[in-house]
């Protein structure tokens, strides 16, 4: 579980059946759901790029090229159809499907017991992470952990092939082929000027600094990104598992990442020249009423600020909320202290069921990614 950073083994059937509900609810509610597995299938235009991708996705999974294993592989990916292939690839390949004649180093040295050849990627339902749509553009990610960096290279596929997205002017303000990494969960839209990242388990300093001055440089309307500093760890491991967005004026926030004195520590970047100038605060609502220029807001406690009941449903993602509109947001039906507190402040909450999905340690703002999002200025 850990090398693949699960906490706990979800029943798959019935995790599922939730995943279907998930995106139900977003159909019935005017969304147009696009699946990953469908998406990168469709973006294999042809042999050529078959080949040039699955050679990528094998060297990605540690083979090396022209040896052995790598070839193998290949043979047997390759006779398969798209989607086929790219599902496989995403549930992984087990040692006892393909038949190796001779054992490279790489073989020799692993532990025999280990029954994938090629690693499943389960984190996949996580959509949020491996790249974000940020005006007209998108980060593709570099991972933090192994067991999530190939993720990325598929939305590399779908942005440079796919039908709907190819040749459409959608920039890449930073790509994967860096050291320093980012994920999707820190990277929070707040509207077409201002981005919210998190410094956190999985995203450093350097690339968020990076990724600013690529969007102040590169005509994407974005001026302001407020860099915010939160716990390192696995419960906490995106802004967004602590700090949601779910109206023009209202977040979620868990509290234990705010001090006795309500505060945390924010770094708000602007553009400066060809770079970046950087102010460090510590209010994190007079700084959004600022960078957002409202009067006032209002920060609604995950559990409703219980010491007990607040780090017990923010375990279970219940500071992670969709919103799918201004004031309308979904939610696991598990964080009931939080759902309730959402309704008091007027949000118009959907609950979905959560007994499996939430073993992922994800909520419905992780298991999903905008691509398109609507001109909501008020
Ligand atoms: N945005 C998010 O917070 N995504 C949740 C990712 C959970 C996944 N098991 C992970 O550890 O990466």
């Amino acid at each position: 579980m850990p090398r693949l950073l699960f906490d706990d083994i979800p029943y798959l059937p019935i995790a599922q059946k939730e995943h279907d509900e998930f995106a139900q609810v977003l159909k019935t509610n005017g969304v147009e759901v696009l699946y990953l597995d469908d998406l990168v299938s469709e973006s294999i235009t042809t042999s050529e790029v078959k080949r040039e991708f699955l050679n990528r996705m094998i060297a990605e999974s540690g083979f090396k090229e022209e040896s052995e294993t790598a070839n193998t592989l290949f043979e047997y990916l390759n006779n398969m159809g798209n989607l086929e292939m790219v599902t496989h690839i995403m549930e992984g390949v087990r040692k006892d499907e393909v038949e190796l004649s001779s054992l490279d180093l790489k073989e020799a040295s692993g532990d025999k017991a280990y029954p994938f050849l090629m690693d499943p990627m389960p984190n996949l339902y996580f959509t949020r992470d491996p790249a974000a749509a940020i005006g007209n553009g998108l980060s593709i990610n570099k991972m933090t952990y192994k067991a999530r960096q190939r993720e990325s290279l598929f939305m590399e596929y779908i942005i440079s092939n796919h039908p709907k997205f190819a040749n459409q002017g959608v920039q890449v303000w930073r790509n994967r082929n860096h050291f320093n990494h980012i994920e999707g969960g820190d990277e929070l839209v707040l509207n077409d000027h201002v981005l919210a990242i998190g410094i956190s388990q999985r995203t450093t300093a350097e690339a968020i600094e990076d990724i600013a001055k690529s969007l102040f440089t590169k005509n994407s309307g974005y001026d302001t990104v407020l860099a915010i500093k939160i716990p390192h760890n696995h419960a906490m491991m995106h802004l967004d598992t602590v700090f949601t967005m779910i109206n023009y004026d209202q977040f979620t926030v868990h509290p234990a990442i705010l001090n006795q004195n309500q505060q945390i520590d924010i770094w708000i970047m602007h553009p400066k020249g060809q770079g970046v100038s950087v102010k460090h605060e510590r209010n994190l609502k007079e700084v959004l009423k600022v960078a957002l220029k409202l009067d006032d807001l209002d920060l609604i406690p995950t559990g409703n600020g219980d010491p007990i009941v607040a780090p017990r449903e923010q375990w279970n993602d219940g500071s992670n909320t969709l919103a799918i509109a201004p004031g309308e947001v979904v939610t696991y039906d598990r964080n009931y202290v939080s759902n309730d507190i959402l309704r008091k402040h007027g949000l118009h909450v959907h609950e979905i069921q959560s007994s499996e999905l939430s073993r992922g340690r994800g909520g419905p703002r992780c298991m999903s990614m905008p691509i398109y999002r609507e001109d909501l200025k008020k």
